[in-house]
C-alpha cells in the first residue's frame, strides 16, 4: 500500500472510531440503510433446491429484524438460474400476504431483461397492489423495487448475460423506462467492480463511473457497485470512491456491494463509511458465492456488517440477535456453515 493511501486509511479509522452522534433519527448521516440480498444474491447458486416455503419463511422473518430493503427473487430464465425459479410465486405471495412488520418494507426483483419486468408487472397488476403501497391497519406498507445489472468487464459481462457492456446497457434502456411509466423504484447493479474472475484484479474504476453515470442517467434510482470477487482492497476501494466522486456521483446514490472471498469486506465497509456512503448490501449468514468467480465466498455477512455499523456509533434499525438467529438457522437448513462470525458470537453469548 503506498505510504499516502496507507495514511489516508488511519486517520480515517481514527476519525469513525472516535466519532459518536447526537441523535437517533434514520435520516442523519449515522444511519446506514442495509440492503438484505440473501434470499436472492445467496440464495441463487445454492445447488440444493430450496422450498418456497423456507424461501417465504426467510423473508418474513428477515422482516421482522428492522432490515428496510430485502432482495426476494429474480425474473429470471430458469434455464439460467434454476434456484429462482419460485419467485413468482414468492412475489405474489409478499403482495398479496406481506409479512407483518413494525415498519414499511421494500421488496426487490432483479430483472435482466422486459421480459423479466412484464412477468414482475403482469403479477402486481393482478393482484391489484400498487408499486407504492400505503399499508392499512392490517397490512405494513411495501414498495416493490427491480435490480438491474451491468458489468464492469467485458468478460463477465458476456458470462453472466450473454452480451457485451455496451448490449447490456442498450438492453437496460427499455427496462428502465417501463419500471419508470409503472412508478417502480430502479436499482441499478454494476458487478466486478473491483476485480474481475478473467480479467484479473485491476479492473479501470473510470469504466466503473461511467457505467454508474450512465444507469443514472438513464433513471436508476440508485446504483450499487458491487465487488463481485472479493478482489477490492482497502486502497483500491478508495480509489473507486474518488474516481466515483470525481465523476459527480453523489453518496446518496450509491450502495456499496462486498462479497468477502479475501476478508476485507469489512475493511472496505469502513474506508466507504468513512468517504460518505450510508447504503450497503449484505446476505445473512453470509450466503451466496459466484458461478462465474472460482473460490468466491458469499456477501459480507449481515450480521457482521450490523456488529461493525453499532461499534462505530452509527445505526442500522436492525436487531442484531434476531439476524444471528435467522443466519444459524438459515444456514442450518442449507447444511452450510455460518459464515458470520458477529453472528455465531452473539448467540453464543446469548446461550451464557
Ligand atoms: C439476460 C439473459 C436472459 C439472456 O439470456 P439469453 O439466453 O441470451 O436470452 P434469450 O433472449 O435468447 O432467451 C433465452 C430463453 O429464455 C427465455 N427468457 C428470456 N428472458 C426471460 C425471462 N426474463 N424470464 C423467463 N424466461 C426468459 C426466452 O424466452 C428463451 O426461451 P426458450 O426459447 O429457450 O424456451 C440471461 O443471460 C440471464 O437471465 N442472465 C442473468 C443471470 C443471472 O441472474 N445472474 C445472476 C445475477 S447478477 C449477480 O448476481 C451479480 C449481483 C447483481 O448480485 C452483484 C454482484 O456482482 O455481486
Amino acid at each position: 500500500m503506498a505510504a499516502r493511501s496507507r495514511m489516508r486509511l488511519f486517520s480515517a479509522l481514527r476519525g469513525l472510531s472516535t466519532r459518536r452522534f447526537a441523535t437517533e433519527s434514520r435520516l442523519t448521516s449515522d444511519h446506514v440503510r442495509i440492503v438484505e440480498v440473501g434470499p436472492r444474491d445467496g440464495l441463487q447458486n445454492e445447488k440444493k433446491s430450496i422450498s418456497k416455503e423456507t424461501k417465504i419463511q426467510l423473508i418474513e422473518r428477515l422482516a421482522n429484524t428492522g432490515v428496510t430493503t430485502i432482495e426476494a427473487g429474480s425474473f429470471v430464465p430458469a434455464k439460467w438460474v434454476p434456484q429462482m425459479a419460485s419467485t413468482a410465486e414468492i412475489c405474489e405471495h409478499l403482495l398479496t400476504s406481506p409479512p407483518l412488520s413494525q415498519h414499511a418494507i421494500t421488496y426487490n426483483y432483479l430483472v435482466p431483461n422486459v421480459r423479466g419486468l412484464e412477468n414482475l408487472v403482469k403479477i402486481m397488476e393482478g393482484t391489484g397492489v400498487p408499486a407504492e403501497s400505503a399499508g392499512s391497519a392490517s397490512k405494513p406498507a411495501t414498495t416493490t423495487e427491480v435490480s438491474l445489472f451491468a458489468a464492469a468487464t467485458e468478460a463477465f459481462s458476456k458470462a453472466n448475460t450473454n452480451c457485451t457492456v455496451a448490449e447490456s446497457l442498450e438492453r437496460i434502456k427499455p427496462i428502465v423506462a417501463l419500471a419508470k411509466t409503472k412508478n417502480i423504484r430502479v436499482r441499478g447493479y454494476v458487478s466486478v467492480a473491483l476485480g474481475c474472475p478473467y480479467e484479473g484484479p485491476e479492473v479501470n474504476p473510470s469504466k466503473v463511473a461511467d457505467i454508474t453515470a450512465t444507469l443514472l442517467e438513464m433513471g436508476a434510482d440508485e446504483v450499487s457497485v458491487a465487488d463481485t470477487t472479493g478482489m477490492g482492497t482497502a486502497p483500491r476501494t478508495m480509489e473507486l470512491l474518488q474516481t466515483l466522486k470525481a465523476a459527480g456521483i453523489a453518496n446518496t446514490d450509491l450502495a456499496l456491494h462486498f462479497h468477502d472471498t479475501y476478508g476485507q469486506a469489512l475493511v472496505n465497509t469502513i474506508v466507504s463509511l468513512e468517504h460518505g456512503v450510508r447504503i450497503f448490501d449484505s446476505s445473512v449468514g453470509g450466503l451466496g458465492g459466484c458461478p462465474y468467480s472460482k473460490g468466491a465466498t458469499g456477501n459480507v455477512a449481515t450480521e457482521d456488517l450490523i456488529h461493525t455499523v453499532h461499534s462505530l456509533g452509527m445505526h442500522t434499525g436492525i436487531n442484531l440477535e434476531e439476524m444471528s438467529r435467522i443466519g444459524s438457522w438459515i444456514s442450518e437448513v442449507l447444511g452450510r456453515e455460518n459464515a458470520s462470525r458477529a453472528g455465531k458470537a452473539t448467540l453464543a453469548r446469548l446461550s451464557e
